[in-house]
């Protein structure tokens, strides 16, 4: 069966894209895995689903790790998704709904930029009580859509993602679920830089929305930070995060802004 893509990239964060608006393409996690291989397939972090909406939002939006797996919401996937409803619709929507595990989210463009409106932070917990070799920095912990711990170091240039993010990722503190691990150093008051290791890709990325959200208000509760905050990613573009506070450590509107660009359009046998 031949199975049409498109590939996409948000900040570097890159994805499969398929409109499964039929619900035609039954894709199970073996085949998912297989055409994110970057050897012996397309090459992805992860594939998206576009579907038809259940609850009344434009869409409904699926999203598979490398390997496979289903996780609750992808940011930069989102703001993909986003960009592709134009091959969706006629002309471009301002704004568009799509369902996700996390919750019924909005994408808006914004020029070539596209802004998601992100689920509510929930699960925060500053300074969590472990530790893992070879770290010597705090972890904190929040939830911004998928799970994800965030440790605030002096340089990230020598800094072994791999083997920590790995550490911190298979840590029996998050499981079974496992947890997304960030470093982040503070450039500025309003402007830190980041570098991600992604549960269900098992490597470092390029690029972590949620990663990014995650990070940014951790920066916020630690320091003041007034929104917005720019975040540096490993891909080196830098992307917007907006937030309102509604109490001492929960948040609202809470938004991430960056590039999501179509790279090319094919089909695969499968
Ligand atoms: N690997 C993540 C999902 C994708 C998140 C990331 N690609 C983003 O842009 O938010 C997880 O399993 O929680």
């Amino acid at each position: 069966m031949l199975l049409h893509f498109y590939k996409m990239n948000g900040a570097g964060n890159d994805f499969i894209v398929i409109d499964n608006r039929d619900l035609s393409n039954n894709l199970d996690t073996d085949t998912i895995a297989a055409l994110c291989d970057r050897h012996r397939g397309i090459g992805a972090d992860g594939l998206l689903a576009v579907e038809p909406a259940e609850n009344g939002a434009d869409y409904k939006f699926r999203y598979y790790n490398a390997d496979g797996g289903e996780a609750e919401m992808c940011g930069n996937g989102a703001r993909c998704f986003g960009r592709f409803t134009s091959h969706l619709t006629e002309e471009m929507p301002e704004k568009v709904s799509f369902e996700t595990i996390a919750g019924t989210l909005d994408a808006v463009m914004i020029g070539d930029d596209v802004r998601i409106a992100m689920s509510t932070p929930k699960d925060l917990q500053l300074n969590l009580p472990i530790s893992i070799d070879d770290l010597d920095a705090k972890m904190h912990f929040i939830n911004t859509g998928v799970p994800h711990v965030v440790s605030f170091v002096e340089s990230l240039d020598e800094l072994d993602v791999f083997n920590h993010g790995r550490d911190i990722r298979q840590h029996s503190h998050f499981a079974p679920a496992g947890t997304n691990a960030n470093f982040a150093k503070v450039l500025a008051p309003d402007h830190i830089a980041i570098r991600t290791y992604e549960r269900g890709v098992e490597d470092e990325t390029l690029a972590c929305g949620t990663g990014m959200v995650a990070c940014a208000l951790v920066h916020h509760l630690l320091t003041g930070a007034p929104s917005p905050i720019k975040v540096d990613v490993e891909g080196g573009d830098t992307l917007e995060i907006g937030f309102e506070k509604t109490g001492d450590d929960s948040f609202t509107n809470v938004t991430l802004t960056g590039p999501a660009d179509f790279v090319f359009e094919g089909e695969i046998e499968i």
